[in-house]
């Protein structure tokens, strides 16, 4: 179990401000959410932790270990995994081949033992493929293994993007808006997966989303972001009773401090 540490982080783009000295802890075991308007930088945020930005200053540590400088596929092996806003799986490549794939970095170099048709290759690829299994039988998508990604309905297409983070064995995983374009009943099937995920899984999970009725839901803590600065870092419950943020996300002072009509 690893806390990770976002210490005053600071993003510019040009002239222009995305994250401006951010700071978070996100506590393992738990559903950590990043909230705001549209342009808050809350894609930035999960960029620098992910690694495929490098901030101005400030610092990410997971535990003891400085991630700020290191690339993404470092900072994958070390264990964080992450999806994306727009699905980014592989249409052509079937279900479990997408979650083969997500397995690459564990398996070890074949080259050569394929080559001499080892057993010991035979014996690691059949250990990845019951692991795969596991892994789509979690998410409800057994049924799917061997059709192609493309052919999948939107909301499992969702889903197989997070097996396939999962596959990598994370500790910690980002998701960049899981229930982006999903109606209700797909929307509530994804909260229950990322519940289970935490739960029976204990990955962390820190959480990029719009939707505030599912982070208010499933997440144990909130950090909401505006205009690049953190306004509010505290519980669902607090953070929907705490004026900045009801003014920040929601246009609007909350309706116990509004004049009487
Ligand atoms: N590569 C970039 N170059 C220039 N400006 C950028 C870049 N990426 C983001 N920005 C700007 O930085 C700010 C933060 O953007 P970011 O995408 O992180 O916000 P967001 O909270 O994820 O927004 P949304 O909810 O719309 O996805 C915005 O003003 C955006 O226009």
């Amino acid at each position: 179990m690893s806390t990770l540490r976002v210490d005053e982080v600071s993003v510019r783009f040009g002239a222009l401000v995305a994250l401006d000295a951010v700071s978070f802890t996100v506590e393992p075991g738990t559903v950590h959410a990043v909230i705001g308007p549209n342009g808050a930088g809350k894609s930035t945020c999960l960029n620098v932790l992910s690694g495929v930005y490098r901030p101005d200053a400030g610092r990410v540590y997971l535990d003891d270990r400085e991630l700020t400088r290191l690339r993404p596929h470092h900072i994958a092996r070390l264990g964080i995994a992450r999806t994306f806003q727009n699905i980014e799986v592989s249409g052509a490549e079937t279900v479990e081949d997408n979650l083969m794939l997500g397995r690459h970095h564990l398996m070890r170099p074949r080259l050569a033992a394929t080559a001499f048709g080892l057993p010991s290759v035979a014996r690691e690829e059949r250990r990845h493929r019951t692991r795969v299994r596991e892994i789509a039988d979690f998410l409800g998508l057994s049924a799917a293994l061997d059709r192609p990604a493309a052919l999948l309905p939107y909301g499992l297409r969702k889903r197989l993007e997070l097996a396939r983070a999962l596959a990598m064995e994370p500790r910690l995983l980002l998701l960049d808006e899981p229930v982006a374009g999903m109606d209700g009943a797909e929307t509530a099937e994804m909260a229950d997966v990322i519940l289970r995920v935490r739960t029976e899984l204990g990955v962390t999970v820190v959480l990029v989303e719009h939707d505030m009725g599912m982070v208010t839901r499933i997440a144990d803590r909130v950090t909401v972001l505006d205009f690049g600065r953190r306004i509010f870092d505290g519980s669902p419950a607090a953070m929907a009773a705490d004026p900045a943020v009801v003014e920040a996300y929601l246009g609007g002072a909350p309706s116990s401090t509004k004049e009487p009509a």
